[in-house]
């Protein structure tokens, strides 16, 4: 796989990070998840093909095994408030002096410097900071975030990601590894470039919900079905329109035109009673296969067997059954091979990698009854 033979070292956080460490490994990366001890029960649902080190970073000699963990490793990944593995002596000074070839990803929020970089936040603070928050929402509804997708993990764990294989790419010139300051304000407006870049063709001149791609337009939204199911419209260009219209059995001579931003309400309207009509396999029968671009909305259990996923693989299932998305994209040489076990406990993994790390028996003894690190594989085969 393309990151075989990279060793990642991700301290456990709530959701980009691990997002961030599940690409890594999804793709060939080791991913270490380096977990706090005392933890009953592990948070982390991404946590597909990591192993797991369950680690008291508040001893110094937990602090010690984290700092032997990086020496021999290429990434580390910290999912904290900014100055907190500052305090912990486990910054990107100590660390690169000891390996100058460690890539070390600080995943924030706010980013390491600014008013707020010490602050708390999730998701839809960064949404909200990076602009695209206030555009994201119904017409007279207030702004809405669609789940915690945009900064969490778009603009956070998956530019963490890219950061990491940049970071990797650059090192195999120079030798060197260096500092990411993955911002999730940042990744979010970045991912978002093309909201500020197509303001000047004036696509987004009208307020909230009254624009073309922001649920104002009856050519680019979601229908109800007859059965309570819901159809995604996207005929955006005017020849996939007239597909549209003929799929509907309407005739354009009693329309509005397509782009009259006026008459967009009544002919939302007009798209309502129609798709109201039939069932949502009615609809598939009509639109599936023509460039009318309408789609079902699948709920998440009906797109595992959907024919179209279906044929292409793209959703897989694990050893216990559960159903998620297969690594994208789809690599032609090195595809990703994703475990598909069961993930770890905390500290499943502790003593095994602390021995794969050069720690004699007699070391780990003293670590795990100093309360410095953690195994649970005993309890695993409970
Ligand atoms: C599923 C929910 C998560 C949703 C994601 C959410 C929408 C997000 O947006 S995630 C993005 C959050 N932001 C960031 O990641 C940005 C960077 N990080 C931060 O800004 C901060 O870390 C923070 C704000 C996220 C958290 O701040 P906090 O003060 O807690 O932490 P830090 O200042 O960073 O310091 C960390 C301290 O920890 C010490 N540390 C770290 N590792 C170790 C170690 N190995 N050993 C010892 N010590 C360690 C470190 O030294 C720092 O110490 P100091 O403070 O002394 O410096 C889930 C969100 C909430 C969950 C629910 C909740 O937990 C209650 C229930 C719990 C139950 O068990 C399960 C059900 C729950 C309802 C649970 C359910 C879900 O999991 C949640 C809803």
């Amino acid at each position: 796989m393309a990151l075989a033979g990279v060793r990642v070292i991700e301290l456990a956080g709530l959701a980009p990070a691990p997002f961030c460490g599940m690409i890594l490994a999804d793709f060939g990366a080791r991913v270490i998840r380096v977990d706090r001890t005392k933890v009953t029960m592990a948070m982390d649902t991404l946590a597909r093909g990591k192993q797991s080190v369950a680690l008291n970073l508040k001893k110094p000699e937990g602090v010690a095994v984290l700092k032997r963990l990086c020496v021999q490793s290429d990434v580390v990944i910290e999912p904290f408030r900014k100055g907190v593995m500052e305090k912990l002596g486990l910054g990107p000074d100590e660390l690169q002096q000891e390996n100058a070839r460690l890539i070390y990803a600080r995943l924030t929020g706010f980013g390491q410097s600014g008013l707020y970089a010490t602050s708390a936040g999730h998701d839809i603070n960064y949404l909200a900071m990076s602009g695209l928050l206030s555009m994201l929402g119904r017409k007279t509804e207030e702004p809405y975030a669609p789940l915690n997708l945009v900064a969490d993990f778009a603009g956070g764990g998956l530019m963490c990601a890219l950061g990491i294989v940049l970071a990797l790419l650059e090192r195999s010139r120079s030798g060197k590894g260096q500092i990411i300051d993955a911002s999730m304000v940042e990744g979010a407006a970045y991912v978002g470039s093309f909201m500020w870049k197509s303001r000047s063709i004036g696509m987004w001149n009208r307020p909230r919900g009254e624009n073309m791609l922001d649920g104002g337009a009856p050519y680019y939204d979601t229908y109800q079905t007859s059965d309570g199911k819901h159809m995604a419209v996207g005929a955006l260009e005017p020849k996939f329109y007239d597909q549209l219209i003929q799929g509907l059995g309407l005739d354009p001579a009693n329309l509005p035109p397509q782009m009259s931003f006026s008459d967009w309400p009544e002919l939302k309207q007009i798209f309502s009673r129609t798709f109201a009509s039939r069932t949502q396999a009615e609809w598939c029968d009509v639109f599936d296969g023509t460039d009318a671009c309408v789609t079902p909305v699948l709920p998440l259990d009906e797109v595992h067997s959907h024919p179209h996923n279906r044929e292409r693989g793209s959703f897989q299932k694990d050893i216990q059954g559960e159903v998620s998305p297969r690594p994208a994209p789809v690599l032609s040489r090195t595809p990703a091979t994703p475990c598909l076990s069961r993930d770890p406990l905390i500290g499943e993994h502790t003593v095994s990698v602390l021995e794969e790390f050069g720690y004699g028996a007699a070391e780990v003894e003293q670590l795990l009854s100093s309360g410095a690190v953690e195994c649970n594989k005993f309890k695993a085969r409970l």
